[in-house]
């Protein structure tokens, strides 16, 4: 589903990381692990496709990452703290994605389900720039999954997730058995629902 050949990103001269061979299987959960500044959120980005390969190739079902077509089977929830629109509710956030990636007819119900997942109901009205960071995490990571993407990628979810929110997280992705996610995460309690784990190298 998720493929990198000889996958290099360098900023400057200073490689993150190269040479990187990668395979993830359709339904696979894999964790990306490494002390921070090793290089997981980059290679996430490589793979959403906001950010270009130095070097090597990112596929996603077989399609160039970034272009319009992997980008359409791809969730994304990179900063999941920081990327909603903060003058819109919560729901309206939701609602802005669903009719871009679903008919307009299906936007609303898939917005429910996905607030309801989260239990976001009771504060979706609120702007999200009023939101915590929780709150807004929550958001984010349900936002991610609107339209039943294939591929998920998600830097560090349970970041500012209470336990009860994480909880939630899993069960929405037990839910989903045929997604394939990538995931960052410096929480242990996470490698255990991760079926394979990549350990991003420490460079010097
Ligand atoms: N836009 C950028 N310009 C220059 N260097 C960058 C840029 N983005 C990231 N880096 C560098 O790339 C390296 C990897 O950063 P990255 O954010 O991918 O690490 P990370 O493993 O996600 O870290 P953390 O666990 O702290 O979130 C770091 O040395 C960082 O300074």
């Amino acid at each position: 589903m998720l493929r990198l050949d000889g996958a290099g990103r360098a900023f400057g001269r200073r490689p993150v990381f190269s040479g990187l061979d990668l395979e993830v299987p359709p339904g696979t959960r894999l964790l990306l692990t490494g002390g921070n500044g090793t290089g997981k959120t980059t290679l996430l980005r490589c793979l959403a496709g906001t950010l270009a390969l130095s070097s090597g190739r990112a596929t996603i079902a077989g399609r160039p990452a970034g272009t319009p077509a992997a980008r359409r089977l791809v969730g994304i929830a990179l900063a999941p703290e920081q990327t909603l629109c903060g003058r819109l509710s919560g729901h309206d956030n939701l609602m802005l994605l669903a009719r871009m990636r679903l008919p307009a007819r299906e936007a609303a119900a898939a917005v429910a389900r996905v607030e309801e997942e989260f239990a976001i109901a009771e504060y979706a009205q609120v702007p999200a720039q009023r939101c915590s960071a929780g709150m807004r995490a929550r958001i984010s990571v349900a936002r991610a999954l609107l339209g039943d993407p294939p591929v998920l990628l998600l830097d560090e979810p349970g970041r500012s997730l209470d336990a009860g929110a994480r909880a939630m997280f899993w069960a929405a992705l037990d839910r989903r058995p045929g997604l394939t996610c990538v995931l960052a995460s410096h929480l242990d309690s996470d490698r255990v629902r991760c079926d394979r784990t990549l350990a991003m190298p420490v460079r010097r």
